[in-house]
């Protein structure tokens, strides 16, 4: 009998099932465990106070990277400098003494591959395509834009994954979104993925796995593809993946961590048959018009509150649905907007360029193009280039895109989550309004207060010059 099509997700997941249980719950083996220093410290804690270790510590990689601060790290004399919020520090401390006390593979503060831990993963080839991979951290997902199983973990999970390399979980549904046709010129993975969660949701994909698909995904690169399955959690998604092919072979060959040799030989044979069957069934599917969108910028204090550049301010009344018409007003009261202004004349005073959705080379690349022989506008206060890891930062300095960032008016910083999250010190002051490249613009989320446009990267370098919202493109055509 010719065995069930079965989806991408579903072959990732029947390769690492352990043990079925009854009720169709399953213990997973965990190929990959990434670490950072808000969501460990307990879990660490539990083992000691068990008395038990971590049972591969080889496929664990701790990195701090949320309580960073973003500006240097090192004294002149090369000793390590003082973080001054005493939480963030008791934090990074826990991760720099857990770490070599259970033996798990750890990229100090200082250490020139530090960076976010979503950026680290792909980067080092310790994550890879056909794995499962978890993290305490909720945009775990990113990992999927090289064809892995990626998600997030409380930090209770941690714990009995750094206990015991194993996860019990209920299998997901699963989701196709099939985006057909091109992007347009200017039109990127961020404005791609801004405007699927616009037409899904914030809950449209609750319990599901969803799988990107279409021509876009083959011909995008990989940091592309990592910013799209980035945000599926904020599709309400458990993870997001796409199918792991050529681009990402070459992306990881050589990599410090990805396998070598004949291991590379054997690992490519099995990732060459991570695609979904011909007749593979979706529990639900979502086409998308790429030819259709345009680059996208967030109005709102939810990831769905999204709109062309071109479009204005909704009004409350304009949704159906009454808890989202409360929730729209309610948006538009923190974010001190009127309805029916146009996006192109709200003005901004910062700028964010980072996290670990838009902060790797092509996002640098990407800004830097459009900043060239550019300056920011005088109302914008404070414009920060935050690279995704020290790798990138290196590679971003050796292209010279540092100095287009600097000539512009921008903080070229250190890596980490910076103003992502207001867990360090870099924070929007209240009521102004930043333009990010981040993920998120919930209430208080850059800074109590703080107003949140996410957009991607070209466009907040666009938003930056003319101190206001901007179509890229208007930019790219001088
Ligand atoms: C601090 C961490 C647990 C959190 C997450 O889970 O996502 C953070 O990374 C975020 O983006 O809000
Ligand atoms: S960059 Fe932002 S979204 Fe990503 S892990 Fe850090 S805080 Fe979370």
């Amino acid at each position: 009998m010719a065995s069930k099509p079965r989806t991408l997700y579903e072959k990732i997941w029947d390769a690492h099932v352990v043990e079925r249980r009854e009720d169709g719950t399953c213990l997973l083996y965990i190929d990959r465990h990434l670490v950072h220093e808000v969501t460990s410290p307990q879990a660490f804690e539990a083992l000691r106070l068990a008395g038990r270790k971590v049972r591969r510590p080889d496929l664990t990689l701790a990195v701090p990277d949320h309580n960073v601060p973003t500006t240097p790290r090192l004294a002149p004399d090369g000793t390590p400098l003082p973080i001054a919020d005493p939480q963030s520090a008791a934090q990074l401390a826990a991760l720099e003494r857990n770490a070599p006390e259970f033996g798990v593979r750890y990229i100090a503060a200082t250490a020139a591959e530090q960076g976010i831990v979503h950026v680290v993963g792909p980067e080092q080839g310790f994550s890879l395509p056909g794995a499962t991979i978890v993290c305490g951290d909720s945009h775990t997902a990113a990992h999927g834009g090289i064809g892995a199983l990626a998600f997030g973990i409380g930090t209770s999970e941690v714990e009995h994954v750094l206990a015991t390399q194993t996860l019990l979980l209920a299998p997901s549904r699963t989701m196709e979104v099939r985006v057909e046709g091109a992007l347009g010129p200017g039109v990127t993975p961020k404005d791609l993925i801004l405007h699927i969660i616009g037409r899904i949701g914030t809950a449209g994909g609750t319990g599901h796995v969803i799988e990107y698909r279409g021509a876009v995904f083959e011909s995008m690169s990989v940091e592309g593809r990592l910013t799209v399955c980035n945000m599926s959690i904020e599709g309400g998604a458990r993870a997001g993946l796409i199918a792991p092919d050529e681009t990402v072979f070459a992306y990881l060959e050589g990599r410090p961590y990805a396998p070598k040799g004949e291991d590379w030989t054997r690992a490519l044979a099995w990732w060459r048959s991570l695609r979904s069957d011909e007749g593979a069934r979706f529990d639900r599917s979502v086409v998308i018009d790429a030819g259709a969108i345009e680059p996208t910028v967030s109005w709102g204090t939810s990831p769905e509150d999204v709109v062309a550049v071109g479009g204005s301010v909704p009004s409350p009344d304009s949704f159906a649905d009454p808890a989202k018409r409360e929730a729209a007003r309610k948006s538009l009261a923190y974010m001190g907007l009127e309805p029916g202004t146009r996006i192109a004349d709200i003005a901004i005073e910062n700028v964010f360029i980072g996290s670990c959705t838009n902060s790797r080379i092509e996002d640098l690349r990407a800004a830097a193009r459009v900043l060239e022989g550019r300056a920011k506008a005088a109302g914008v206060r404070w414009a920060i280039v935050v690279p995704g890891s020290g790798l990138v930062k290196r590679q971003a300095e050796a292209e010279g895109l540092d100095r287009i960032f600097t000539a512009a008016g921008f903080e070229w910083r250190e890596p980490g989550c910076s103003a992502c999250l207001a867990m360090n010190p870099d924070k929007v002051p209240p009521g102004e309004r930043c333009a990010s490249t981040s993920n998120r613009n919930f209430v208080g989320r850059q800074g109590p207060g703080a107003r949140t446009h996410l957009l991607s990267p070209a466009m907040a370098a666009a938003a930056a010059v003319t101190g206001r919202l901007t179509d890229v493109r208007e930019l790219l055509a001088e």
